[in-house]
């Protein structure tokens, strides 16, 4: 590949030139100012995107669908060229990191966090953050898998909310490991036969999912990261037809999420709630007169017809997963800490753990108590804080809590999910 690169100057079609994007690279990308010493250092070689004048027209006049065309043929012929070029460089990471013995080894999640977080940094439209966001995570999910793909446990089987959170966070290059519970996630996560889980958390609507939580009481995993996605329920069926629906099949949750939908529209239809919504797609599928409730893309992996939808009652309608893993991982930048805490039942025990926190201003997203399966009459507390274990001020706060207040295990501390 060679170093030298024409220039020329794109204006987009409709749109000033994007200032703030040129600086934020230059700011904060350290190969794009020295690309020329780099290129010498390093082949391949860092080239400076090209630029292109956009047709000139009357603002009302047509353009000239062939003369656009060819521009367009021209930026994905760049396009390409610079995503080839960032899977060598990516690469070439790979090698700096040494020779580590699988993909695991080389995923690094606060530094994909901070790559997204630029590109919304930089972001002036017309496509939304979640877009690009999509594509760069798209990209980098190809450049990992040029050593050998992650592998992902969820809750399968394939077409659950679970695989979409996994598609979100770690891109369609990862490989995806359906699962028959979140408790096997779990498991195969322990055993090295998954690199990562993603198990759902929390609903917007719902609240806690107090059966993964517990999860953490027996578990050595660590939390590496979180996902946050907006769930769209469709109900769906072999004939299409709601008059011959009897029986609604879904997870408990997404029943729950469509409780208002279903007692108006199907109010005499039975309701059974099952393992996932992909297993009741495939009851729904074995008769006319069932239904079930799942995400749109259920419908096409399993050849099913939408009835209506979306259905959930709260637009919206979003569930958190976190992604667990067997290691822990640097600072990013903005992250968020979970915490479990052993608490007995005696006065103050709850107030030495959160003063510190406190005066420290440091901010607490959640607070959950469970029964700790340990000893009665013991709860366990899960907390989200802000910031990171290893940096100050949580840091600090957590050792005066280690020394003054007891039994407090760091779950993970991960970057706060990018839309
Ligand atoms: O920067 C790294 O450590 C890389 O391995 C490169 C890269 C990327 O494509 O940007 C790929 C995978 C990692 O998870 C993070 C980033």
């Amino acid at each position: 590949m060679s170093s030298s690169r024409t220039t020329k100057t794109t204006t987009r079609p409709g749109k000033p030139a994007n200032k703030r994007a040129g600086k934020a690279a230059a700011a904060k990308n350290p190969a794009a100012g020295k690309s020329e010493k780099a290129a010498a250092a390093n082949k391949p070689v860092r080239k400076t995107a090209g630029k292109r004048t956009p047709p000139k027209a009357a603002p009302a006049a047509k353009p000239d669908l062939l003369a656009v065309r060819a521009q367009i043929d021209g930026i994905d012929r760049e396009i390409q060229a610079l995503i080839a070029e960032r899977a060598l460089f990516a690469h070439q990471v790979g090698k700096a990191k040494g020779k580590l013995a699988a993909a695991v080894e080389y995923y690094r999640p606060e530094r994909e966090a901070q790559v997204l977080r630029r590109v919304v940094d930089r972001n002036d439209g017309p496509l939304t953050d979640e877009v690009l966001v999509r594509l760069f995570r798209e990209i980098m999910s190809a450049c990992l898998a040029q050593q050998e793909p992650l592998k992902i446990g969820y809750l399968g089987p394939e077409g659950t909310f679970s695989q979409q959170a996994v598609h979100k966070h770690f891109g369609h290059s990862a490989r995806g490991l359906p699962l028959a519970s979140v408790e096997e996630v779990f498991n195969e996560v322990a055993s090295g036969t998954a690199d990562f889980g993603v198990v759902p958390v929390e609903n917007s609507g719902q609240g806690t999912i107090q059966s993964t939580l517990d999860l953490f009481l027996t578990s050595p995993l660590m939390i590496c990261g979180e996902v946050e996605l907006r769930v769209h329920q469709y109900l769906l069926s072999r004939t299409g037809h709601v008059e011959d629906i009897e029986r609604v099949y879904s997870h408990g949750l997404s029943l729950a999420q469509c409780k208002n939908w279903l007692r108006k529209n199907l109010p005499q239809a039975e309701r059974q709630a099952v393992a996932s919504n992909a297993e009741a797609v495939r009851r729904a599928k074995k008769s006319d007169d069932a239904a079930a409730i799942a995400g749109e893309n259920a419908a096409h992996v399993y050849g099913m017809k939408v009835v209506a939808g979306p259905i959930e009652d709260r637009s919206d309608n979003t569930t958190r997963f976190l992604v667990i893993g067997r290691a822990s991982f640097p600072p990013s930048g903005n992250d968020r800490t979970s915490l479990m805490v052993s608490i007995r039942d005696q006065p103050g025990a709850l107030y030495r753990i959160l003063e510190p926190l406190a005066r420290r201003d440091i901010s607490m997203n959640r607070i959950e108590s469970r029964p700790d399966h340990g000893a009665l009459w013991q709860y366990a507390f899960f907390i989200d804080v802000g910031g990171h274990a290893e940096e100050s001020p949580l840091k600090d706060a957590l050792a005066e809590i280690d020394r003054y207040a007891g039994d407090v295990r760091v779950l993970g501390s991960y970057p706060v999910a990018v839309p």
